[in-house]
């Protein structure tokens, strides 16, 4: 395991050369998932994360804006919500939207429900016996596999250049000029749609919760959001200048990516033997970049355990804040989920109130750190 963010960085700086990603079988065989390495792993990245550049972003902003008002506007008929359950319809139905530009939709929710199973058993003793988590999840990941591949049929029928990740990987060919097969393209957007909405929709059941137990920063964070709401005509999707208007709230995203860790660590394991400053990584050992462990240290964080967002009025010490990792395999997404995190608090406490039901059931660290059962709210509108 690294222990000091130099080590961590220059683990993840190294090209393909010296450590490769290393995820648990079980995580590759539900997710289809041949590893993106070397060539063909630029060649992808590229190609995903064209689409959650800031200036792509800019240009969807009203269909967030749309996407996250139909996720809360379903509340109204509902007392009681769970959180994580609308956060990851949001988070999903944003990264469909990217992906293959499709809306929300009967073959989206029963893709979503098949994702919940296949997160369930993604850590798991990869033993495809009846009756374990993993064979559920081996299950539902055929499922979707299947629905993936007719929405790649349906496109290639259509014959429409849509601006989308599906449009870019159809048309993207190696230096051979070979184009990418379907299946290849099936197995893309099974890992990216994944990786696309579990952490996302975890990450932002800890910004309401942590709004929650802090009520001054969440007075603050309303009046912030109120001032904005005036800025606009009733019903108005925010823009992306208005998200220039948030800084408090901006904070607050940070704090809790720093806070929550949702994506503790990086896996990788060591292709030749290699030194960095007196630590020797043997060939064939695996490295376990551990972000937790900077981001909660007294070293670098003061009373790193307290919800503060203002520790960020100042920019934290180069590479001690990494909630996206680091190097090559940096998430493409960190912008657009700061710009979904933006968007629901805005909408949020703009239009509800609401109150956490029930006793505090923890925290639950498997497989990544998330409130024990996902955070039940009760939730009441406060305009109309
Ligand atoms: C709070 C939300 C998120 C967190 C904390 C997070 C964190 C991370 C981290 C730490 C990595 C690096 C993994 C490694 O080093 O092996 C990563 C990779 C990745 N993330 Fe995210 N992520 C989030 C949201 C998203 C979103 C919204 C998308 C897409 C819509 C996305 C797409 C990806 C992809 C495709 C990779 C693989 C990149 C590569 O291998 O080059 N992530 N993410």
């Amino acid at each position: 395991m690294t222990s000091t963010p130099e080590e961590a960085k220059f683990v993840l700086a190294s090209r393909h050369k010296s450590f490769q990603a290393c995820y648990p079988p079980s995580i590759k065989r539900v997710l289809n998932h041949p590893s993106w390495e070397g060539d063909f792993h630029l060649r992808i990245r590229k190609i995903v994360q064209t689409p959650m550049l800031p200036e792509s972003l800019r240009l969807n902003m009203a269909k967030f804006d749309s996407l996250v008002r139909w996720v809360l506007a379903s509340w109204d008929k509902r007392p009681y919500i769970i959180t994580h359950d609308e956060t990851r319809k949001l988070a999903f139905h944003i990264a469909l939207y990217i992906s293959c530009t499709l809306p929300p939709s009967h073959d989206s929710a029963k893709m979503l429900e098949d994702y919940a199973h296949v997160s369930n058993g993604a850590v798991s003793l990869p033993f495809d016996i009846p009756g374990t988590r993993f064979h559920v999840a081996l299950k539902r990941s055929r499922e979707i596999l299947a629905t993936l591949n007719n929405i790649i049929l349906r496109r290639r029928m259509e014959k429409v250049a849509y601006d989308d990740i599906l449009n870019s990987l159809m048309e993207s060919k190696d230096e051979s000029g070979n184009y990418l097969s379907n299946n290849e393209i099936r197995d893309i957007l099974m890992t990216f749609l994944f990786a696309g909405h579990e952490t996302t929709a975890v990450f932002l059941v800890w910004i309401v919760k942590y709004l929650t137990e802090n009520p001054d920063i969440l007075e603050q964070v309303k009046i912030e959001q109120g001032m904005v709401k005036m800025s606009k005509e009733e019903n108005e999707p925010l823009s992306w200048s208005d998200l220039k208007n948030m800084p408090l709230t901006s904070r607050v995203v940070q704090e809790t990516l720093r806070l929550s860790n949702v994506a503790p660590f990086s896996p990788r394991e060591v292709l030749e033997d290699v030194e960095y400053k007196g630590v020797y990584f043997p060939k064939g050992w695996k490295v376990q970049v551990y972000y937790r462990h900077f981001h909660l240290s007294q070293e670098y964080y003061k009373d790193p355990y307290k919800f503060d967002p203002s520790r960020f009025e100042v920019p934290p010490k180069p590479s001690t804040y990494t909630p996206f990792g680091n190097g090559i395999r940096l998430c493409p997404g960190s912008e657009i989920v700061k710009v979904e995190a933006l968007l629901f608090v805005h909408i949020l406490v703009t239009t509800y109130s609401w109150k956490i039901v029930g006793p505090d059931r923890g925290t639950q660290y498997w497989p990544t750190p998330r409130p024990k059962g996902g955070l039940q709210l009760e939730v009441s509108r406060i305009i109309k």
